[in-house]
């Protein structure tokens, strides 16, 4: 793995409705991220928060939508995909540290440009595969994966001036387990792979990393992680906005990472929807920073 590592905190709270997940980065930080990594022999370069400019609505203007906050998320994913393009071009690792999951849009916006064929694990209970026509809520953290596959909003879609970032053949979906109607739909007529919960409960976590491995490998140049932390169990990841029982153990995510890290295959990550205010004692964010830990190699011995 690339030893020189950019963190990008982004303190987005307006892909959604429940306020505290913007102090992820911080609570991540304080858990203690850049001392892992720098003891595990990375260099680290620690960025900051980029700042999130508010933009009010014009509601009454004409395309008016039911995407909460439009002009804010696509503002700031605009400045995030600028980021993200600059830190790989001086040929760094970005790490970025949400924020809620519609910071996925900027990230993807800036890692695609760097390669053809561009892989993305998406680690998550959610598929994220919205658009305003299906959302039953308006949320923009539930659209991120179909934006980057160029599908919804073309405010959102064209971050970056180019759509799409991701091929739905490049696409792995990690610990699905509430997905929506036209979600459901969406993955059945464009052919994305993923594995639910009953698949990581019949197959067991090796063998669903090492066929993501070995499907990702042979068709992509680069693969994209994409954490939602509320892919854990809520009883390991309780500080989550959208929590859903029956998720991954802490355990297993550990496995997923070591894996990952000893394939090699991961070319940036993002570790999102950390919100302290909902959490136990930072639990979450403890849990992130060993995950992370893990996906750059820490091994137990
Ligand atoms: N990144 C997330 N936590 N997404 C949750 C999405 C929930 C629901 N499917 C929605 O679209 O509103
Ligand atoms: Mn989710
Ligand atoms: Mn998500």
């Amino acid at each position: 793995m690339n030893k020189e590592v950019t963190i990008i905190g982004v303190p987005m709270d307006l892909g959604q409705t429940r306020r505290g997940v913007d102090m992820g980065p911080s609570a991540i930080r304080y858990a203690g991220v850049t001392e892992r990594l720098e003891r595990l022999g990375y260099s680290i370069y620690d960025e900051g928060d980029l700042t999130i400019d508010f933009v009010h609505e014009d509601k009454d203007a004409e395309g008016k939508t039911n995407l909460k906050n439009l002009k804010t998320v696509t503002e700031s994913n605009e400045k995030l995909g600028q980021k993200v393009d600059h830190e790989i071009s001086l040929n760094r690792f970005p790490l970025v540290l949400g924020g809620d999951h519609s910071i996925a849009i900027g990230t993807l916006a800036g890692v695609s440009k760097h390669y053809e064929n561009l892989g993305v694990i998406w680690y998550d209970a959610h598929g994220d595969l919205n658009t305003g026509e299906t959302s039953p809520s308006g949320n923009i953290h539930g659209m991120s994966l179909a934006v980057s596959l160029g599908l919804g909003h073309p405010a959102l879609t064209n971050i970056g001036g180019y759509a799409p970032k991701v091929k739905p053949e490049n696409v792995v979906i990690i610990g699905a387990r509430d997905l929506d109607p036209g979600e459901k739909k969406l993955i059945k007529e464009i052919g994305i792979k993923v594995y639910t919960m009953h698949e990581i409960d019949r197959l067991g976590m090796t063998k669903v990393m090492s066929e993501t491995i070995d499907y990702l490998k042979e068709r992509t140049d680069g693969v994209h992680l994409s954490l939602d932390l509320d892919g854990l169990d809520p009883n390991d990841a309780p500080g989550v906005g959208t929590p859903v029982a029956g998720g991954i153990s802490y355990r297993e995510s550990h496995l997923a990472m070591e894996m990952l890290s000893e394939a090699n295959i991961i070319t940036s990550a993002e570790f999102v929807e950390t919100n302290p205010v909902l959490d136990q004692y930072n639990k979450t964010a403890i849990a992130a920073v060993a995950l992370i830990s893990s996906l750059f190699g820490d091994t137990l011995l």
